[in-house]
């Protein structure tokens, strides 16, 4: 793509801090890292500090006046208790760098995500391991990187180590790299491959809502699966889910594997992350699709570090955007 198109910059600089961060979560092994249980009982890893402390750090270097909201922070890690996981994410940080940093250093990194977000200005947005648990579960995962600029997501990386360049199942591959730039369309990479032509990705186009496939997350703790059960059963959807963790799947509707991204709360009252949504949901309307929350709002990016005025998510194809929108809220009015 030419440098001059608008935030050429600042994607080069967003693509390089996302293969940074993937070739150093590639090199911790699932089953043996290090985990702390955060005080909402999600867990963290050694991949999730380092990432965040990679991506953190190499924005820093081109764009230090951009401010940083990350999922991670460093108050857990900073204690006397940790200071093996310390250790280990240093040494897996520094394994992918050509001029090793210090501890210092990195914690600092991992505290610049602190940023409250809002609707003005510009700042990343990054989830350094979405789907923590995935991860852990050796299945899907992402590093996920947006760009929010008055309160509109402008640019948006999906790194996702883990998912092929076709399909969703797993297998062994290089990875996928899905980056989008508003107005600029939606292009796929091999994930560690700088060198390779990008792939202009679109939505598929399916004629009706019989024909199409969905996806959802595998923890059912964090979506209803029941509700979107009843969902695919009112709008006629025959074909069974494909479940993946992490931003992969708006990765999988940008590019035509799946058709729809159903995400309706399990409880009343949960708030997504702005980092869980943002580069996801600019991929899939650059890519031609289109994402709302279940009483068909635009997602609000602009409220903090939290979608406030949203509730839920739809990410479609945009051929059948309505049928899924109209039988989300049939349904859910019955509940
Ligand atoms: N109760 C919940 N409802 C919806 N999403 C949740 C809930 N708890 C955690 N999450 C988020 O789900 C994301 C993973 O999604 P998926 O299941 O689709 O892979 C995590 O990043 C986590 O956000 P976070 O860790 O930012 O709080
Ligand atoms: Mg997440």
């Amino acid at each position: 793509m030419s440098s001059t198109l608008p935030y050429a910059a600042e994607r080069l600089a967003a693509v390089t801090a996302v293969q940074l961060a993937a070739r150093a979560t590639r090199q911790v092994q699932p089953t043996q890292a290090t985990t702390l249980l955060k005080t909402d009982t999600s867990p963290v890893t050694v991949a999730d500090y380092a990432a965040q402390t990679l991506v953190s750090q190499h924005l820093a270097l081109s764009f230090p006046d951009i401010p940083l909201v990350a999922e991670e922070d460093a108050q857990d890690l900073g204690s006397s208790a940790s200071e093996n996981l310390r250790h280990q994410v240093l040494q897996c940080v520094n394994s992918v760098l050509a001029a090793p940093i210090t501890n210092d250093q990195m914690l600092k990194a991992i505290d610049r995500g602190g940023h409250a977000g809002g609707p003005t200005g510009k700042y990343w947005v990054l989830d350094p391991v979405d789907g923590t648990k995935g991860f852990l579960r050796g299945q899907q995962y992402a590093i996920c990187l947006a760009l929010v600029e008055e309160g509109q997501v402008k640019l948006g990386i999906l790194g996702c180590p883990r998912l092929p360049l076709q399909g969703v199942e797993e297998g062994p591959t290089t990875g996928s790299l899905v980056a989008a730039v508003q107005g600029q369309g939606a292009y796929q990479y091999p994930l560690n491959d700088e060198e390779a032509e990008g792939k202009q990705i679109h939505c598929a186009k399916p004629a009706s809502t019989a024909d199409a496939a969905f996806c959802e997350g595998v923890e059912a703790a964090h979506s209803s699966h029941d509700t979107h059960a009843a969902i695919a059963r009112e709008a006629r959807v025959t074909r069974a889910p494909a479940r993946l963790d992490s931003q992969c799947k708006y990765a999988v509707v940008a590019r035509g594997d799946a058709d729809i991204y159903l995400r309706i709360p399990t409880r009343p009252g949960y708030v997504e992350k702005i980092w869980d949504h943002a580069a996801g949901a600019l991929i899939v309307q650059e890519a031609g699709g289109k994402v709302c929350d279940v009483d068909g709002l635009p997602l609000d990016f602009s409220r903090g570090r939290r979608l406030e005025g949203n509730r839920g998510i739809i990410a479609t194809a945009s051929t059948i955007h309505s049928p899924i929108l109209q039988a989300t809220q049939s349904v859910l009015a019955k509940i």
